[in-house]
């Protein structure tokens, strides 16, 4: 089992384009969200958008066929597949929704290669409509972090992680995302982690503006075919720092031995 946990945002990671804006788009809701958008948060905008689309007549089939055919790059997949088969932990962080992340991974056939996801709430109500919720309820209380959006501080999910995987020894992360939600988690990352923004894109030009705020190692990525290479070289790399160590140990107890029968 390799030490190694992954971390995945979602909207233009894994797949190419926000899933919000591509089901609003595809469905032709864009005049009305843009409209709203000023109003209200973000998240409780597409809890109302799902509104909107459900009294337009749009049912939960219509965003699934939406969602089915949502823009990936071809060489994503590939990466995730050999992530797995290395043994690393896959986990997704992202302020899109459960519905609309399990539905699309299902539909590509690897929602069994994550271990957990973190995200916002998306469940489909008796009346056959979609409800998305803040995955924190800011009306009970703020998450404190003044670097992310109020529904969701993304630092705090990879704090948790870093807690719970810091009884299962030395493990090291690779997080991979693009947007300003994906700044504040790049600053909890520790000096052996690494931190692999896409280049370019909100995350990217933040962390570039001082990058010695970031502890962990920089490795930026411009589409999925770049993402697939640096991914499997930096897997590729802790699994080599990671049997040399191994080696280490072995010849030191080597020499203790030798030392204690000398
Ligand atoms: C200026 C501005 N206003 C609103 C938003 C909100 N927003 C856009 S797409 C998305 C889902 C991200 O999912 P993931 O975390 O999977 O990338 C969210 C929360 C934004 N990013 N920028
Ligand atoms: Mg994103």
């Amino acid at each position: 089992m390799s030490g190694t946990v992954i971390v995945f945002d979602f909207d233009k990671t894994i797949v190419d384009v926000d899933s919000d804006n591509w089901v609003i788009d595809e469905l032709g809701f864009t005049d009305l969200f843009n409209q709203l958008l000023p109003t209200m948060p973000w998240n409780s905008l597409m809890d109302r958008m799902m509104m909107e689309l459900h009294s337009k007549g749009k049912t939960i089939e219509d965003i699934e066929e939406v969602l089915h055919r949502i823009p990936l790059h071809p060489r994503v997949i590939p990466a995730i597949q050999a992530a797995h088969a290395f043994g690393c932990d896959l986990r997704i962080v992202s302020d899109a929704n459960m519905f609309f992340i399990e539905t699309i991974l299902k539909h590509l056939g690897i929602r069994e290669y994550f271990s957990e996801i973190n995200t916002n709430p998306g469940y489909v109500n008796e009346e056959g409509r979609l409800r998305i919720l803040p995955y924190h309820d800011f009306n009970k209380a703020s998450h404190g972090c003044t670097l992310c959006p109020p529904n969701m501080c993304k630092g705090l999910i990879i704090d948790r992680i870093q807690d719970s995987i810091s009884q299962e020894g030395n493990k090291r992360m690779i997080y991979l995302g693009d947007g300003s939600g994906d700044y504040c988690p790049s600053l909890r990352l520790k000096e052996r982690d690494f931190m692999m923004p896409r280049k370019n894109f909100p995350a990217w030009d933040l962390i570039c503006k001082d990058p010695l705020l970031v502890k962990a190692e920089i490795h930026g990525w411009s589409d999925g075919e770049e993402l697939e290479q640096v991914l499997l070289h930096l897997i590729n790399k802790i699994s080599m720092e990671e049997n040399v160590h191994e080696q280490l140990i072995a010849s030191d107890c080597k020499l203790q031995t030798l030392s204690v029968s000398a």
